[in-house]
């Protein structure tokens, strides 16, 4: 649909494109380690560290120019990665909608990101009417990839995703004793890259993110870029904090930190670029 362009739209200037590249995922689609794709973790967050007011409401932080970024964002990555929290608080898109990629002004999927769900237990309860297979649809987004622990989906739900292109991708993910699970990234990581996928940016929400920077995984994560805003939510909020960690003397030590920070305002907010530091 060359000539149409749909009227939610979003442009991302040259200049702001500029600040962002050496933070990007090379564009000739190499990895810095051959079996990993560009591993891109990035949400906004407000000043008390909080991604949403609470898990079932969808929640402003950052203003207009941060929401195109984050598009431009999901137009330089291959798959665009969220919890299945996100995806049944959110009905989310998770497509991209920068003028000039698949669907917004040109044809086919080029620069659209293949949505990945991480769903354990095949929890999320979609329809043909979800907001992904509407734009599916409509050819402005890619089918999902639904990550679960179960060998044997529910049948009409499969049928569902493949009619759309999508799957289920099965993983061995390990149940806790309180019924959460915990995958393995580093192994789901090494999974997307053999499906083709070169580069992956983790949008969140807040268990994805808090499980993502345990010491273990530091080293699969290439870059952060995180958009913060001038607002605090306050308490009880969906809370980026991941486990604190102790050192050999049993002394509380930061959790994580990062390197290298370059930090750019940006509009009311503040994009900070860095990668995580390796001890
Ligand atoms: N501000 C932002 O940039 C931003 C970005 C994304 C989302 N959000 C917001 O964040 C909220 C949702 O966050 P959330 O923390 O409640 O949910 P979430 O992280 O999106 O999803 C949580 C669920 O995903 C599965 N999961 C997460 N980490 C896992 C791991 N390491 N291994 C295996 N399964 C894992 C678990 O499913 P099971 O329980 O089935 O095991 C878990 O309950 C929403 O309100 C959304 O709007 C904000
Ligand atoms: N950049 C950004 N600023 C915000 O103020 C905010 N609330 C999000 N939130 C991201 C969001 O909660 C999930 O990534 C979606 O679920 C994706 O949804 P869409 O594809 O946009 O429909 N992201």
């Amino acid at each position: 649909m060359p000539g149409w362009i749909p009227k939610d739209t979003l442009h991302f200037s040259p200049e702001d494109r500029a600040f962002l590249e050496p933070h990007l995922p090379p564009r000739d689609g190499s990895t810095p380690k051959p079996d990993l794709p560009f591993t891109t973790l990035t949400f906004a967050t407000s000043l008390d560290s909080s991604l949403s007011l609470s898990p079932g409401v969808p929640t402003a932080i950052s203003g207009p120019q941060s929401k195109a970024m984050t598009h431009y964002l999901r137009s330089r990555h291959d798959g665009i990665l969220v919890g299945v929290g996100t995806a049944v608080a959110d009905n989310p898109s998770l497509n991209c909608r920068i003028a000039g990629v698949g669907g917004y002004g040109s044809p086919g999927f080029d620069g659209q990101p293949r949505p990945i769900v991480v769903d354990p237990s095949a929890r999320w309860d979609f329809t043909e009417e979800s907001k992904l297979f509407q734009l599916c649809r409509e050819q402005r987004g890619r089918a999902p990839w639904i990550v679960t622990a179960l060998a044997d989906p529910p049948a009409e739900k499969k049928a569902l995703l493949e009619k759309y292109g999508g799957c289920y991708v099965h993983m061995d993910i390990q149940a806790t004793d309180t019924g959460s699970h915990r995958l393995d990234w580093h192994e789901l990581l090494v999974v997307l890259k053999r499906r083709g996928l070169r580069s992956v940016m983790i949008e969140g929400g807040a268990q994805v993110i808090n499980s993502l920077l345990e010491p273990r995984y530091k080293s699969d994560i290439d870059m952060a870029i995180v958009t913060i805003a001038p607002t605090w939510l306050g308490q009880g909020g969906v809370v980026v904090s991941p486990q604190r960690r102790f050192d050999d003397a049993g002394t509380a030590v930061a959790a994580v930190r990062l390197a290298n920070p370059k930090w750019y305002p940006f509009g009311e907010d503040v994009v900070l670029c860095a990668q995580i530091k390796q001890d």
